[in-house]
Order: C-alpha cells, then structure tokens, then sequence
C-alpha cells in the first residue's frame, strides 16, 4: 500500500497531484503528464515536473507516488520516467474522504465517504481490500453502490501494486501490462508459485528473467517448471530462423544447452519427458518425432487442409480447351504480342486449375501473364475487368494482393487494377487478428497473390481460411529469392510437394531489351556467372574496392548519380548487415550527410541511435495498418512539431509515404530508421530505378546465392556493385544451408496423394491424360 511510508525508501519517487494529462495513447497504456509535485526523496526543488511511462489514465486532483528516474529531453528539459506508481491513498481522515468521495469512486459523495471512514476507520482501504463484505455494516450505504466501490478500488489498486511488485525484477511497466492483463489479481501468485508460467503465457517474456526470480524463490534446478519453460523458449527462439518445428533431440539438446545445472546436468531423457508432458497438456505438439508449438501446428495443418479443401472442390466454369485457345488469341491480337509457349501454359492452367503457381524471375512476363489471365477470365465470364464498371453492390470479382505496400502498389502500377496489402485485405485490426476468416470469407472470384515468397506459414494460413470455395487462385513468385521472414518457407513447400500445379517462366523477355541486370540474375539462377559476366555495361558496373574504401566509393557513386541530376529517391543502397564499419548503420549516416546535411532552415530530432531531419528517406519498421503503412514502406520526413506546435502538447515528427501523412510521436521513433540503405531482407518485394550494392569480405557470413540474387533482381534501371568481385562470385554460389525445419511439404503430398490418384483413375476412365491436371 502507498501509505506504508517504509517502501518509499527504497526507492526514488514523487508525490504529486495530478494537473493534467499531456498525452495517452489507449493502445499502449503510455501517458505523458504534469504533476503538482507534493512530496519527493528526490534532489529536486522545483514544484512541477513531466512524468512520463506505461500506465493507464490517471485521474486529475487524484495524488500518486511515481518510483523512477530523472531522465533529461534534449528538448523538454528534465523529466521523470516512471517505471511503476501508486495511487496515493492519504492515511489521515479528512485525505481519506477526500480520496473516496473524488471523482474516482462514483456514486460516493462526501457524505457517504465519511461514514464508510467513521465505520471503518483509517484503514478503510485495507480493510475494503481485504474483505469485499467490509463495507455491509457502513449505515445506509447500499450493496450496488458499495460492491461499485470494492470493485474500483480492486481495478486501481491491483495493477498498481502489481506493477510495483514487478518492477523489483526489473520489470518495466509495458511488460506489466501485458502480464496484469493476463493474470489480472492473480498476476503475484502466479509469479511466486511458477515464475516460468510467464514464459508460456505472455509473449516476450524471456526465460532469463524467469529463471533469475526462481532462483531467488528457490526453485530447483531440475523443477519440471524450468524445463518445460526451456522447451518452450528453444521452440519460440527458433521461430527467428524460420523453422516450424525442431526435430525432438535437436530440441532437447538446445534446453539442455541453455538450462545450465551447476548441481545435476540434465539428460536428454529429462527433457524429452518433459516434452511428452507438455504434448498431453497442449503446450507443445509432438509428432513423427518433431516438436511445434501450437500457433505453428496448428497454421501448418490449417494451410495444408484449406489447400486440400480448395483443390479439391471443381473450377465453376471449365472452358473447352478450343475455346480457351481462341480466347487467349484475341487476347494476343488485342495485346499487340504472341505469348511464349510457357506464359501461353501459365495462362491456359491458371484458368482451369483451382489453385496454380507461376514462377519465374525477372522480366519473364509473370505480370503479363497476370494481364492475361485476368482478361481471359473477364472474356470467359463475360465481365469486365474495370473496377469502375461494378456498383457498390456489386463485388469486384478480381482480387490482386501482395505481402507488403510497395509489392501492392507495384502491381497495381503494372496491372492497372487495384492491389492491397494481406493484411489490409484481411481486414488486420492489430489486435484481434483479421476480420475475414472461414465465417466471413473474402468476396470475388480470381484470387491473385504476387511475391509469394515473402508469406509465411501464419499468413499464408490466415489468408487460406478466408477464401470461399468457389473463387480461384493464383500464386505468383520467384522460388530464388529469399524465403519469408517469418516461419515457414511456403512457396518452396507448395512447389516442393508436387502437388499443386504450377508453371516456371525460363524464358526471358525484358533481355530482349538490352538489359544486363536481368541477363546476371539469370546467370545467378542457373549457377553459370563467372567473372565474364561482371563487365561493365549500359546499366551495370562493378567497381572494385577494398572494405576501408567502401563508404567512400558509396558516396562517390551517390554524388555522382546526383550530380547527373538523378533524385536521389530513386538511388537505393542495399546491404546484408547493420554493424561493421560497412554496414547500413554506417552507411546511413554517412548518405544522409551527403544527402540531406544539417542546416538551420532544417529542423531535425535526436535520438539514442539517429538524427532524424526534414527532407530524411525513412523505412517503416512494423507494421501499422491503422495508418496504412506496413514494415518495409518508404517515406520522407515532412515535418517535426515543436511540443507548443499543436494542439496534443507533444513533439511530432510528419512522415510522407507517397502522400499519406503518418504522425510519430517520440515513442514511435524506433519504428522506423533512415532508408538510404535499407537491408537487402527489407528489400523484399520492393523495385528501385537505381541500385548501389556494397559487396565485401566483411560480408562474407551472409553472402548467400538467394540474397545476392533478390538483391540485383530489386534494380529496374541501373545496377552498381561495389566491393570485391571474390567475395561476390563466392557468395553467388554459396547456397543457403541453414534448412528451415517445415513439413508443409510432406502434409501435402499425404493429404493431396489420394485426391490426385482419384483424379488420375477418373481421368484413364476418361482417356484423359493426366497432363490435363497439371
Ligand atoms: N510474350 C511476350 N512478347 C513480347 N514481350 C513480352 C512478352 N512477355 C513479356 N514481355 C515484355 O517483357 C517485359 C517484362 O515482362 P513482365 O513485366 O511481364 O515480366 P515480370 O516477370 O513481371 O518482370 P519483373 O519480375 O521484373 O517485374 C515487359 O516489357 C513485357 O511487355
């Protein structure tokens, strides 16, 4: 309790009345506020101070004591970051009934307030916590009113002293929230009885802290607890390399490793009975010796059945063969070109075929296979493929979507139709999840997905449950690239099982254009570049140079780019590390010196890492579908806010994605970075009109085959490499080991077998060929 005056020692704190709430954010639970200050251990003499730190919204003229420290703005001056609070409860009679009849408690007037503090005396607080029947014997108080208050105070009083409770591990305010909202009251408890339970329930919580309270709570190093919550942790850790699952001794062997036991060392054994514990409780799920955990099962197995449930269902309108022929002809007359006899393929199965994929890599006419599947289908079904020529009523049966913002928009530039994001698509609120899924599926008939590559297995789950059974599918990728992100490598499975249909482009058409960027990423592709092929060109160089000289010849190029009076929007700079002396930190700040100096017509904001400027190139780091932006979208600073500036009384920093304006305030600032070299990962379904790829030893871990090859298959215009034409040959054919633990392959190819044989019979019965299905 706040009045056990004792506590306060222990820590740095102030005492002061609320005066008003600068800013909150609902979301986060985050409040900035000025504070009346009452009382402080503090060496600080002034009577008004900013608090600033991740709790709920406070009420004004009520009192609180703030534990935290002084931290100094470089612009609002000293503050008080809080890193957990109390409300203050006053221990005399008249504070008493000042605090109980505030606006807080409603219902409770002064009158009342003073008879529940002359029957219950100055500990009415602790008492009424204590005991929800304290408040029975108060005269007149009714049990609606009085069960209100009980019930309010608990909600203050709970999270706060929980939060205080925490903070002693070190435990800082956001992490509070999330573990009050979890456990509510009960949040204490659990922490002593089982720290590890943490680990299982609230996502973030890392196994150190856990196993730092157990020992301090004396649990034994071979407490099931412990292990279970290694297991878990290895599981969830692995998730940053992609896998779905660990195969079981890989997992155990990982706990073992990281459940160092001074006393008894753990066995494999030890731990693979623990596993099977938590496979009987659904925490984990063991199967054919593998181990997931239950959100990654679970998307495998729901991709896999809504694979099966879509393949499986016929395609509403089969055209003749003849007819599809005579359709695409017209189509290659209006278009003024002669498909290829791949595209030509792509486009014909992709209209019969319920669930198809096109591969392929740069300028092998993937988008004009797009356009043409697009207007085969409006010819067959006698519709139109303008978006205009619908009324609201009627659904746009044409749905064209891609992971990220800048893979939409690119498709909506090639195709002309509209494309969003998954997320947006979906209906993704943040929060709750998505909007559409299989009880309120997406509305359309030709489902086409670019840059599959980039979903991973919980996207890809996600988007499959939502579509109906009778629309169509279409998978548009390049199998080279880099796999997702996140866990799973998706496309790969789909096109690994054998299974679904697909069609890969070979045969390369933008070539026929002169250009030597499309003819490298080919070269890379079929493991054939060699030195020969890195001569200078029309649109690409290699110049060499050494890692000390790399940020030097960057810049030259850049200026150079410049002064030719190219915008240096359209220069992008992709490397595969942040650190190192030439990595995209470094970079960074040396391309923004160049780019966009220092100037006093400029207003710029500091941080811990960066100097953020009017006129930066910035890059989203998350994704924020509430403003519209997601990981991985470009933009420009366009304006800072001084905190007297407008009307939140807070400091804001405008940024500009190709004309949506996006507010940050301080807090944001770490989702996003400045973007004049981004990495090549971040790159990911993105195009640049000019790109700078810095290529040296002191890369070497990451140069791989895949990245190499998404990183010049992301120039439209001009490629210059610089660095060493060692490294870059050794990278190019070094192939990503680092196998992603996934059986989405092997569920396919057992769900997929029997409807594929069933097919095959019906189809000898038929005397059709099985070449038909595929
Ligand atoms: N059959 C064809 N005949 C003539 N030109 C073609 C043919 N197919 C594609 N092209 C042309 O080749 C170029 C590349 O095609 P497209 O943009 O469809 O390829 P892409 O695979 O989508 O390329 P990227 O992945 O690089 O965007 C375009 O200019 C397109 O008009």
């Amino acid at each position: 309790m706040a009045t056990d005056k004792q506590s306060h020692q222990e820590h740095g704190y102030i005492r002061g009345e609320l005066l008003y709430t600068i800013f909150h954010n609902e979301q986060e639970n985050f409040s900035i506020a000025k504070i009346k200050i009452h009382g402080t251990n503090e060496d600080y003499q002034e009577k008004e101070i900013v608090v600033k730190g991740y709790f709920s919204d406070l009420q004004e003229e009520a009192s609180y004591y703030f534990y935290g420290q002084f931290e100094r703005h470089s612009k609002f001056g000293l503050q008080y970051k809080v890193t957990s609070y109390q409300t203050f409860i006053p221990d005399t009679k008249d504070g008493l009934i000042a605090y109980l009849s505030s606006d807080l408690f409603r219902g409770i007037g002064k009158k009342t307030a003073e008879k529940i503090v002359g029957s219950l005396g100055e500990n009415a607080i602790s008492k009424i916590l204590n005991d929800s029947d304290a408040l029975a014997n108060v005269p007149g108080l009714k049990k609606d009113k009085a069960d209100l208050l009980a019930k309010t105070l608990k909600e203050n009083q709970g999270f706060e002293h929980i939060a205080v409770y925490l903070s002693k591990y070190g435990i800082g305010l956001k992490m509070a929230q999330k573990i009050y909202k979890q456990y509510k009251d009960e949040a204490i408890n659990v922490l002593q009885e089982d720290p590890y339970q943490y680990v299982f329930d609230i996502e973030g919580f890392g196994f150190q802290t856990a196993d730092q309270i157990a020992r301090g709570n004396g649990l034994s190093w071979t407490h099931p607890s412990r292990i279970g919550a290694g297991c878990v942790y290895v599981l969830q850790k692995n998730i940053q390399d992609g896998h779905v699952y660990l195969p079981i001794d890989d997992c155990t062997g990982q706990v073992i490793d990281l459940l160092v036991n001074p006393e008894q060392p753990l066995t494999h054994q030890m731990v693979t009975d623990r596993l099977e514990e938590l496979n009987q409780e659904k925490e984990v799920i063991m199967q054919d010796g593998n181990v997931y955990l239950p959100s990654l099962y679970y998307a495998e197995d729901g991709f896999a059945s809504n694979v099966k449930r879509l393949i499986t269902k016929p395609v509403e309108h089969d055209t003749p063969l003849a007819e599809l022929m005579k359709i695409i002809g017209d189509i290659e007359e209006q278009e003024v070109l002669s498909y290829g006899k791949e595209q030509f393929e792509a486009i014909q199965q992709a209209l019969s075929a319920k669930l198809m994929i096109v591969t392929g890599g740069p300028g092998t006419g993937k988008t004009t296979v797009i356009k043409g599947i697009l207007n085969a289908y409006a010819d067959i079904h006698g519709i139109s493929t303008d978006p205009d020529a619908y009324d609201d009523a009627t659904d746009y049966p044409f749905i064209l979507t891609a992971p990220t913002g800048r893979a939409a928009k690119r498709l909506t530039e090639s195709t002309g139709l509209p494309a969003v994001t998954i997320h947006r698509l979906l209906g993704w609120d943040g929060q709750n999840g998505f909007e559409k899924n299989e009880h309120e599926p997406l509305a359309g008939k030709y489902l086409i997905v670019d840059e599959f590559s980039m979903v991973d297995i919980w996207l890809a789950n996600s988007l499959f449950k939502a579509i109906p059974d009778d629309m169509q599918v279409l998978l548009v990728g390049d199998e080279d690239q880099l796999p997702s992100v996140g866990p799973g490598q998706v496309l790969a499975d789909l096109l690994g099982s054998g299974q679904i249909p697909y069609v890969s482009l070979h045969d390369v058409y933008r070539q026929k254009e002169g250009s030597k960027i499309i003819e490298l990423a080919h070269l890379i592709k079929q493991d054939m570049c060699d030195q020969s092929a890195l001569q200078n060109d029309q649109d690409f160089s290699f110049i060499a140079c050494s890692t000390q000289q790399l940020i030097d010849v960057v810049t030259a190029v850049f200026s150079r780019a410049a002064a030719k009076g190219i915008d240096p929007k359209d220069i992008q700079v992709l490397a595969p590390i942040y650190r190192s002396q030439a990595g995209i930190t470094m970079m960074n700040q040396y391309l923004q010196t160049l780019v966009n100096p220092s100037s006093l017509s400029k207003r710029e904001v500091k941080t811990k890492d960066a100097v953020f400027r009017v006129g930066d190139k910035v890059l989203q780091l998350v994704n924020q579908p509430e403003d519209g932006i997601y990981n991985g979208d470009i933009g420009e600073v366009a304006a800072i806010f001084e905190e007297d500036e407008n009307v939140d009384h807070i400091e804001q920093l405008v940024v500009d994605f190709d004309g949506k304006e996006v507010v940050y305030e301080r807090k944001d600032y770490v989702n996003m970075m400045h973007a004049y070299c981004i990495s090549i990962h971040k790159s990911q379904g993105s195009e640049f009109p000019i790109v700078i790829m810095p290529v040296v030893s002191a890369y070497h871990r990451m140069l791989k085959k895949n990245l190499l090859y998404t990183a010049i298959t992301r120039s439209k215009k001009s490629l210059i490499i610089c660095g060493d034409q060692n490294a870059f040959l050794r990278g190019i054919q070094t192939f990503d080991s680092n196998r992603r633990y996934s059986s989405l392959k092997k569920q396919l190819r057992e769900r997929l077998h029997d409807h594929h044989e069933k097919k095959l019979s019906a189809a000898e019965e038929d005397e059709i060929t099985p070449y038909d299905f595929m």
